[in-house]
């Protein structure tokens, strides 16, 4: 079911946490909203699922306003960062509890839950865990018993704030993955928040970018990453080298972008590698350039590094380059609406 909210607003006291917010997200769209901390994301995911009224602005749900809606009756399925799980129930009745609350006519009976609860955990790959109680699991567990308890209800709808955010690298990594494929299979329209780019780029089919409690921009991973409209969504999406600034304007590059030369081509930086970093497979190279215009990060695979050597003299060059305004945004831009 899709989404929309159109003009939010949201001050609390004098401050603006969403300030004339519009977002259409379609019918099955796993989007991500991205932004720095308190610039507003889980302020709109709230007023999204009713646990926040907004100043102005109103929030439609396949069309129909639910602005001024109760958050029980939205049809809303919310997956938090800290996987409230109920301590003193076993795996199987925490994703139960949901369809057993439910009033007299409405809750299915006893069989019909068993089979639905089953049927989630086998989603959610815990089958063999319904017995367990959240104790007994990993963070990563957790985490996915809270996610087949918020589908139980069959929302129509699923917002996720910092799902992922408390748990480690490695099991980051493994639920991103699971539920970007968890979505290819339930095409629910889900918007999750995160302050983590990668998360964002790898798993969402499109990107609101946050600043200060507006759209900066949004689009595709591809259109926020590769054609950033300011300034802020360059930096926010990813290390960024100035190679230039004139004119109110700062030309950037991708640390990826910037490749090493033994010799001088023409439109090459001269400059001085002063640290080699190995992270895994990739080399991380400093360059403080001759000109004293500062430093340059290189990110290249470590097997091109060669005999490249702290000291040695090198040039420059960009594959890929963008020139923008510098200074705050000075408007919000929107590929597409
Ligand atoms: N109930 C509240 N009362 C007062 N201020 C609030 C309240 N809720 C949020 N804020 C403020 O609104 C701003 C936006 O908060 P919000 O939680 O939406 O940001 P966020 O982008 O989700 O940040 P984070 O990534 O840190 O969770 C913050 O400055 C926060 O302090």
């Amino acid at each position: 079911m899709s989404i929309q909210v159109q003009h939010l607003s949201k001050q609390f006291g004098t401050f603006a946490a969403l300030h004339d917010v519009t977002l259409n997200v379609p019918d099955g769209q796993l989007v991500a909203l991205l932004g720095p901390s308190g610039s507003g994301k889980t302020t709109l995911l709230r007023v999204i699922a009713g646990l926040e009224i907004p100043d102005t602005g109103r929030v439609l749900l396949g069309g129909q306003d639910i602005t001024h809606a109760g958050p029980g009756g939205r049809g809303i399925g919310f997956v938090f960062q800290h996987y409230a799980l109920f301590k003193h129930l076993s795996v199987f009745e925490n994703v139960a509890f949901g369809l057993k609350v439910k009033r007299g006519g409405q809750r299915p009976a006893p069989p019909v839950i068993r089979d639905k609860v089953m049927r989630l955990l086998e989603l959610v790959q815990l089958d063999w865990a319904a017995a367990r109680y959240p104790a007994q699991l990993s963070g990563g567990q957790r985490q996915r018993v809270a996610l087949a308890r918020a589908l139980a209800v069959e929302p129509q709808v699923l917002l996720l704030d910092e799902p992922f955010g408390a748990l480690d690298a490695s099991v980051r990594q493994e639920l991103r993955d699971w539920l970007r494929r968890l979505h290819d299979e339930i095409h629910l329209t889900s918007i999750f928040v995160t302050h983590d780019q990668a998360e964002a780029l790898e798993i969402a089919d499109r990107i609101v970018v946050f600043n200060a409690g507006q759209i900066e921009q949004e689009g595709t991973p591809e259109e926020v990453y590769d054609h950033p409209a300011t300034l802020f969504t360059y930096r926010f999406l990813g290390k960024a080298n100035v190679l230039a600034r004139a004119g109110g304007q700062v030309t950037l590059a991708r640390p990826h972008d910037l490749h090493l030369h033994s010799e001088s081509v023409p439109g090459a930086w001269a400059g001085v590698i002063t640290r080699i970093h190995v992270v895994g497979p990739e080399a991380r190279v400093d360059v403080a350039r001759s000109d004293d215009s500062g430093a340059l990060e290189v990110y290249l695979p470590k097997t091109q590094l060669g005999g490249a050597s702290v000291g040695q003299v090198v040039y420059l060059t960009a594959e890929r380059q963008a020139t923008l305004p510098e200074g705050e945004s000075p408007q919000r831009f929107r590929l597409r609406s």
